[in-house]
């Protein structure tokens, strides 16, 4: 791998001082606020196409913030092969902010079709085929020693919300460098989907953005959010104590493939936690296409064939054949 000082110095050449203004028109609302960055929508004026400009301040509270953004920037770079990780266009620079030209992932995020009622959520069948794109993605991140520390519903973007398109992971300004890390001094992320391993301030890994990947299924799937609290402290007790709802109200017409799923990434010992791996070899999210048997073929054995696909759950009896 580059050196540190070869990555920023590759990064530093890619970065535009031209005025932003001057290539790209901002049209429409805002499109998220976090911090210290504002995200507003905007059009190549070249090319007309549409993308996400992201305007990061460059000194919070006092202190440069600089080598932070250029981190985002460098995480942005090296997943810039995978497809399931937003595409960084372009860079500009203004004596304070930093401007992140992103790919527009016009579906939005991920966590309306979370909290939206029956007919907009997401069927079983959605969840599976996109809980498989967002492991590629985390585990590409996690093979290249990257953590995000922040995967929630709002971090997910889709290409096409109706229909149904492809996710994107965006937001890589808490994302660390495996190498570099070993304790968390302050807790990151959001208190709903942080990994016990933060409340009790032991090393962070990629573990612990398993736990939040098994949150956020878990509300992908049900609506609802596993460790939520009233207030920060009771949101943070339930997840200590790993406290959580699997009943059947809870989890009515859901496969219980995928409750063993959400159970192998929902666990506090971050050791024996799946991995994005493990996580993509799961019964859940290999279950064949449901193919009814040819009546005309005496030598198909009923044990012979795969789950049925549909989200009927475990007890009906599946039609006979
Ligand atoms: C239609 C849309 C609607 N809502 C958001 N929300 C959102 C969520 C997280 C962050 C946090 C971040 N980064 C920023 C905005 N992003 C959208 N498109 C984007 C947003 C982007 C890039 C990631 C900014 N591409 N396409």
């Amino acid at each position: 791998a580059m050196s540190k000082n070869g990555i920023v110095t590759k990064i530093n050449s890619r970065i535009r001082t031209e005025p932003f203004g001057a290539y790209y028109e901002l049209v429409g609302r805002e499109l998220g606020r976090g911090k210290f960055a504002v995200v507003k929508k905007c059009v190549e004026k070249a090319t007309g196409k549409q993308y996400a400009a992201k305007f990061l301040r460059k000194r919070r509270k006092g202190t440069d913030c600089r080598m932070d953004v250029l981190n985002e920037i460098a995480v942005l770079e090296l997943a810039k092969a995978n497809p399931y990780v937003v595409d960084l266009h372009e860079v500009y620079e203004t004596s304070t902010e930093l401007i992140l030209v992103l790919e527009c992932a016009a579906g939005g995020e991920i966590f309306n079709q979370c909290v939206a009622d029956n007919d907009e959520a997401f069927t079983e069948k959605d969840v599976i085929r996109l809980a498989k794109q967002i492991l590629t993605g985390v585990a590409f991140l996690h093979r290249n020693n990257v953590v995000h520390l922040d995967l929630k519903p709002q971090n997910i973007l889709l290409t096409s919300a109706s229909p149904l398109g492809d996710i994107r992971i965006v937001d890589f300004g808490l994302s660390r460098r495996m190498d570099k890390i070993t304790e968390v001094r302050e807790i990151l992320g959001t208190p709903e989907y942080v990994a016990p391993e933060i409340l009790s301030y032991e090393p962070i890994s990629t573990a612990t953005d398993m736990w939040s990947i098994g949150v956020l299924i878990y509300v992908m799937l049900t609506g609802e959010s596993p460790f939520l609290g009233d207030d920060k402290q009771k949101t943070f007790l339930n997840i200590s104590q790993v406290n959580i709802d699997y009943s059947q109200d809870t989890f009515e017409g859901i496969s219980s493939q995928a409750v063993d799923f959400i159970k192998s990434l929902l666990v506090k010992n971050p050791r024996k936690r799946a991995t994005a791996e493990e996580g993509l070899n799961h019964p859940w999210l290999n279950s064949h296409p449901h193919q009814h048997p040819n009546p005309h073929l005496h030598s198909v054995k009923a044990s012979s064939l795969d789950e049925p696909e549909t989200s009927q759950s475990e007890s009906e009896p599946e039609s006979p054949a």
